[in-house]
């Protein structure tokens, strides 16, 4: 990602409660998961093959979503996944209102590491912080070495929302920002009589699944 690109914000009229409000998301995960093709594809809508280029540092992309008719202005931040920028990236976790956790379903390492990235977000973020499970490249089928049923269970025991995705296709892209969009904008506030927003029945009610690997 490039760290110097200018911001990409959709700004425009239009009166909310949210008008101002930026709601800060960060993109964690191994080094080579996706985050930054996750970012390009919800933010243009493309996936842009070839060579890997690793983040470095940190970067953010701000980003417009409408729910339920209110617009939510989404600064989300891509973070360099590799272990030598840790320490830069953590200190962004404490004022971050939503987290997407990736890990790829082709990669086991990147599976077996959510576990300590838990513990990190633990550590460093605050402590109501809407977090969101990931397994990106389900595009890859004949790769897959983690079953979708592998990232289910993991996110049931933390009690976090689980996707797959795929940055290639666009597969749930949208629908993992949607629903951390819907769930900011009912916490920021919501009437009385409002159905109460509960973001892992969302998801699993939207979901797409992966075609290729329903056997697995
Ligand atoms: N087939 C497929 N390839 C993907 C997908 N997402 C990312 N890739 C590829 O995986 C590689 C790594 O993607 P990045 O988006 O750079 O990964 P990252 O998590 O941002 O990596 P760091 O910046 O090092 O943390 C690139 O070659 C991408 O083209 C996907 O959903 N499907």
């Amino acid at each position: 990602m490039d760290l110097q690109r200018p911001d990409s914000y959709q700004g425009g009229a239009g009166p909310d409660f949210n008008e101002h409000v930026l709601h800060k998301t960060i993109l964690v995960g191994d080094s080579g998961v996706g985050k930054t093709s996750l970012l390009v594809q919800f933010d243009q809508g493309k996936f842009i093959p070839g060579s890997f280029s690793a983040t470095v540092g940190i970067g953010f992309t701000n980003k417009v979503v409408t729910v339920d008719g209110v617009r939510v202005k989404l600064q989300i931040w891509d973070t360099a996944g590799q272990e030598r920028f840790r320490s830069v990236t953590h200190a962004y976790y404490r004022d971050a209102q939503a987290l997407l956790l990736l890990y790829d379903i082709t990669n086991k390492s990147s599976f077996d590491n959510i576990r300590a990235w838990l513990t990190e977000i633990h550590e460093y973020a605050q402590r109501d912080v809407v977090i969101m499970l990931l397994g990106n490249k389900a595009d890859m089928s004949s790769e897959r070495v983690i079953r979708s049923e592998d990232g289910e269970t993991l996110a049931r025991e933390y009690g976090v929302p689980f996707l797959e995705t795929s940055a290639k296709t666009g597969m749930n892209v949208e629908l993992a920002f949607l629903a951390i969009a819907k769930e900011l904008k009912y916490r920021a506030g919501h009437q009385a009589d409002e159905p109460s927003f509960q973001i892992r029945d969302y998801v699993e009610s939207q979901k797409k699944r992966s075609s290729c690997c329903s056997f697995m």
